[in-house]
């Protein structure tokens, strides 16, 4: 720790969209037409040029109510020193996750906690920040002890004690220098949706699939779920391009319900989907499960919509889930991922991030290299999604080096948009939406 005392002093928050529906990126049967959206913070210090940057994704409308949750939250950090934050993580979560009157709008789910996860993830941006590490290393230079002292183990005791989770950190601690050396090294191995949106022509996949398989990509995403004709012709498309042997993984984003996804899935079977994510309701844990039962061994991924770890824990307790997908802003921030982390690797499920958004892939890379050097120590049926979008925009964007992500070096949490972009794709000021606005 430094010794300076730092103190937050104000906070900003900008509502930031991307027109990413122009061109149908990003695109599924149930999110037709998203535009990409960030409700973005920054909690400005006492020491000059010295911010904590959190986002919260969104794809588009609604983001401004996620901007107005983060004006409720954050105004209880003002006039904080971060070392109070940091000397008890999970004091600083409960602080803001627990306010008596605001967590009636939750508890602990809806836009109310999309706006949790954007002033955590500021306040370990600038945690990561001040220490002079990527948060990733910042996380797996701390001791078992510490890690465990960040979670908020309400709701999780019969599933998950913090004796269940120290002795998890510290069996894996014995080898976790030889696994971040191992990272340093090849990276983590990421997947491609980018080449499989729903709104992509069939010539479009196919130029994508080509191109994505020429560059070392080894794991395929393509949307299905609105129209099975279509999707059959798409997988097959798919499929042909990249071969039996690369992986291909379908995504039918909450369209079905649960016989329906059933019914569905035994007429994709033929194209040999590892996993079907999001087949139905993500609040449907029975349905999961029934679901995981009726088509396996096509396995069952979900959680980029699962609202927090209470959901995430009965998942894995009705063995409704092959895959969990956590989402490092639908979850509350770190220190919540932390817990889903540990609770997957006690009931033993990989952990596949959702990276389907503005500045995700940014964000999961760091929770990715945690979980596998401190957590899962495991990489076998573990994989990192990646989408090829709007990466310019942050000052520290991903490196993926044949279809692996490498580690971050620069020092924080990666989200720190650079002010050009936070100036043209405000919303609705920004010139970006303005040009549009005239056209
Ligand atoms: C609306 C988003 O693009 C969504 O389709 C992303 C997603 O489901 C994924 O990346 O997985
Ligand atoms: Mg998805």
């Amino acid at each position: 720790m430094t010794t300076t005392p730092i103190t937050i002093t104000h906070f900003k928050t900008h509502d930031i969209r991307f027109p990413t529906s122009l061109a149908l990126d990003g695109s599924d049967a149930m999110n037709k037409n998203p535009d990409y959206s960030a409700a973005y913070v920054i909690l400005y210090t006492d020491q000059p040029g010295l911010e904590g940057h959190g986002l919260t994704f969104t794809i588009g409308r609604g983001n401004e109510i996620c901007v107005t949750a983060i004006e409720a939250l954050a105004p209880m950090l003002v006039g904080l020193t971060l070392e109070s934050l940091t000397t008890d993580m999970a004091a600083c979560w409960r602080l803001l996750t627990g306010d008596s009157q605001l967590r009636w709008i939750g508890p602990e789910k809806g836009a109310i906690h999309l706006a949790t996860a954007a002033v955590i993830n500021a306040v370990w941006d600038l945690y990561a920040k001040t220490e002079g590490k990527p948060l990733w290393k910042l996380l797996v230079d701390m001791t078992p002890e510490q890690l465990v002292a960040c979670i908020d183990f309400r709701y999780l005791t019969d599933a998950l004690t913090p004796d269940e989770a120290l002795h998890i950190l510290q069996e894996r601690a014995l080898s976790k220098t030889e696994r971040e050396q191992e990272m340093q090294l090849i990276g983590y191995p990421a997947y491609t949706t980018s080449a499989g949106w729903l709104g992509y022509s069939d010539e479009k996949i196919e130029a994508l699939c080509r191109e994505a398989s020429e560059q070392g990509w080894t794991h395929f995403k393509l949307k299905v779920g609105s129209s099975l004709t279509d999707d059959v012709r798409r997988a097959r498309i798919m499929r042909g391009i990249i071969g039996p042997d690369r992986r291909l993984m379908m995504d039918a984003n909450q369209y079905w319900d649960v016989p329906e996804a059933i019914a569905y899935m035994r007429q994709l079977a033929p194209f040999d989907p590892w996993w079907i994510e999001e087949p139905t309701s993500p609040d449907d844990i029975l349905g999961h499960a029934a679901i995981a039962r009726a088509i396996a061994p096509i396995k069952v991924a979900t959680g980029e919509h699962v609202q927090n770890r209470i959901i995430f824990k009965q998942l894995l307790q009705a063995k409704a889930i092959d895959f969990c997908q956590i989402d490092a802003c639908r979850l509350g921030g770190v220190n919540e991922v932390l817990a889903v982390l540990l609770l997957a690797a006690k009931f033993g499920i990989p952990v596949c991030p959702h990276a389907g958004g503005v500045g995700l892939c940014e964000y999961v890379q760091h929770l990715s290299l945690l979980d596998y050097i401190c957590i899962s120590g495991n990489l076998e049926n573990r994989i990192l999604e990646y989408v090829d979008h709007l990466h310019e925009h942050f000052e520290h964007p991903v490196v993926i080096h044949n279809g692996h992500y490498m580690p971050p070096t620069a020092p924080g949490y990666s989200i720190t948009m650079h002010p050009s972009s936070l100036h043209e794709y405000a919303y609705p000021e920004g010139p970006a939406w303005q040009a549009l606005q005239h056209k």
